[in-house]
C-alpha cells in the first residue's frame, strides 16, 4: 500500500524536553496533559506481580494506588485495586470526583515534591490489560468501510445490506482473547476455501489483516430487561480506548455465512493500555453524518447531544504511515450502539467492551484495514510485521487529547499437528 502523503507529526512524538525537567514539566502540546488523564494498570520491575492503577501524565505514570494524605482523592479505596473494574462499577458521579481530584493533584505545584517519587517513567513500567473484560461486541458502523468490504466480499450483491441504515450491525466476539498493546499476535491456523479451491484447505491464514477501531468501556452495569436509552449513555460508559480487531480474511470469507465473523477474528483483539474518560472529549464532540432514513425512536439522535467524536487515528505498519482514519465520519454513534445492544433487555456488565467497527473515511488514505487499502488484493501482513494505531482528539484551548497507542507484532503460526497437517 502506498504511504500516506503529507505526513503531520505524530502526537506520540512528544516535543523535545530537557532532561533537567521533572515529571510535571510537560512540553507545550504534550497530548497527555491535565485535560487527558487516562487510567491504566502497571507494574514495576522491583514488584512485577503488584499491579497498580496509575494515570498517565506526559511520559510518566503517576501511581494512584496509595497517594499521600494531602492529595488522597475521594474513593481512594477504588484506586487500590489491581484492575480498573471497581472504579468502573462506581458510576459517573464517582468518576467525576476522582478525575477532578487527580487533576487538582497534578496541577497544584505545592504537591509536586510529594508526588514526584510516585511518578515512574513509562519506559520503566510494564503496562497490563487495565480492566477485566466482561462481554465483547464489535460493530460495523463506518458506511465507507461497510460499502468497500461489501463490494469485495459480495461483488454480486448490493454493497450495504438492506438493514444497514436502520440498525447498527454488530456481532459478539471473544472477550477472553482481548490483549493489551505490545502482546505479540500469533498468525491463526484455520479453514479456508478460495474460489479456485476444490475443497477446503487448512493452515496458516494467508490474508492476515488489521482493523483500526475505537473501543468503549462500560462502567456502570444495567438491569436485565431495562434498555439503556440514548441519553443514558454517559451514565454507563466510562471511557475510550484504541482497538485493533485483527482479522484473517481468508478464514472469515469462508466461515461467515450466515452467522457472521467467528474464528477469523476471535484469535486476538488488541487494546491500548490507557482508558481515557469520556469527559476528556467534551470539546471533540461532533454531529454524525446526516441520516439517510428516519430512525426508530430508540435510535433517533436528532435531538440528542452530538454523538460523534473527532478522533484522528493514524495507522503505521513497520513505522510507515499507511492511513489516517477519521472517527468523526462514523455513521452510527457509540450511544446508538449501546441503545441498540440493550433494546431487547440485554443487560450490561462492568467491563463490557464494545468496538466501533473499522474506521474508514471517504478518502483513499483514510481506510482502516489492508483489505480496503489494497482493494482486496493484498499484500496482507507478513510474519514479523508490526502494526501500531495512535490517535488524538482536539481538547480545550488548542490542547490535544492523546489516546496512546495499540501495537502488536505478528508471530508465525504454530506448526500443524498430525491431525491437522
Ligand atoms: O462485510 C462483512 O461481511 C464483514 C465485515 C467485517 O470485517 C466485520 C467487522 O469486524 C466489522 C467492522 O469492523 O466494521
Ligand atoms: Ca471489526
Ligand atoms: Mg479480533
Amino acid at each position: 500500500m502506498p504511504p500516506v502523503q503529507s505526513p503531520e507529526p505524530s502526537p506520540e512524538q512528544s516535543p523535545e524536553k530537557s532532561p533537567a525537567q521533572g515529571p510535571f514539566d510537560l512540553a507545550e502540546g504534550d497530548p497527555f496533559g491535565p485535560h487527558t488523564l487516562p487510567y491504566g494498570v502497571f507494574s514495576t520491575p522491583d514488584a512485577p506481580t503488584r499491579r497498580r492503577i496509575g494515570v498517565r501524565f506526559g511520559d510518566h505514570v503517576l501511581d494512584l494506588s496509595d497517594l499521600p494524605a494531602a492529595v488522597r482523592p475521594p474513593h481512594a479505596d477504588l484506586l487500590a485495586a489491581p484492575t480498573l473494574n471497581p472504579l468502573l462499577a462506581a458510576g459517573r458521579t464517582v468518576w467525576r470526583e476522582v478525575r477532578a481530584a487527580v487533576r487538582a493533584a497534578v496541577t497544584e505545584p505545592a504537591h509536586r515534591t510529594a508526588l514526584t517519587p510516585l511518578c515512574h517513567p513509562l519506559a520503566d513500567v510494564t503496562l497490563h490489560l487495565p480492566f477485566e473484560v466482561a462481554d465483547y461486541v464489535d460493530f460495523y458502523a463506518s458506511e465507507h468501510h461497510a460499502t468497500n468490504v461489501g463490494r469485495i466480499f459480495r461483488p454480486n450483491g448490493s454493497a450495504l445490506p438492506a438493514n444497514w441504515k436502520h440498525l447498527p450491525i454488530g456481532y459478539h466476539g471473544r472477550a477472553g482473547t482481548i490483549v493489551v498493546t505490545g502482546t505479540p499476535v500469533v498468525r491463526p491456523n484455520g479453514q479456508r476455501k478460495g474460489g479456485d479451491d476444490a475443497t477446503p484447505l487448512f493452515g496458516p491464514s494467508t490474508r492476515l489483516d488489521i482493523e483500526a477501531e475505537v473501543g468503549f468501556v462500560v462502567g456502570a452495569p444495567s438491569n436485565h430487561h431495562e434498555p439503556v436509552a440514548l441519553d443514558a449513555f454517559r451514565d454507563h460508559v466510562f471511557g475510550v480506548c484504541l482497538l485493533n480487531d485483527w482479522s484473517a480474511r481468508d478464514i472469515q470469507a469462508w466461515e461467515y455465512v450466515p452467522l457472521g465473523p467467528f474464528l477469523g477474528k476471535s484469535f486476538a483483539t488488541s487494546v491500548s493500555a490507557w482508558i481515557t474518560p469520556l469527559d476528556a472529549f467534551d470539546e471533540a464532540r461532533t454531529q454524525p453524518p446526516a441520516r439517510d432514513f428516519p430512525l426508530l425512536p430508540y435510535l433517533d439522535d436528532a435531538a440528542a447531544e452530538p454523538g460523534g467524536i473527532d478522533l484522528r487515528i493514524e495507522v503505521t505498519v513497520n513505522g510507515e504511515t499507511v492511513s489516517r482514519p477519521p472517527f468523526a465520519s462514523m455513521y452510527w454513534t457509540a450511544a446508538q450502539q449501546l441503545a441498540h445492544m440493550t433494546v431487547n433487555g440485554a443487560s450490561l456488565r462492568t467491563g463490557d467492551l464494545f468496538a466501533s467497527g473499522t474506521v474508514s473515511g471517504p478518502e483513499p488514505d483514510q481506510l482502516g484495514c489492508l483489505l480496503e487499502l489494497t482493494k482486496g488484493q493484498g499484500p496482507f501482513l507478513q510474519d514479523g510485521d508490526e502494526v501500531t494505531l495512535t490517535a488524538w482528539a482536539p481538547g480545550p484551548d488548542g490542547a490535544r487529547i492523546g489516546l496512546g497507542e495499540v501495537t502488536g507484532r505478528v508471530l508465525p503460526a504454530p506448526a500443524l499437528g498430525g491431525d491437522q497437517a
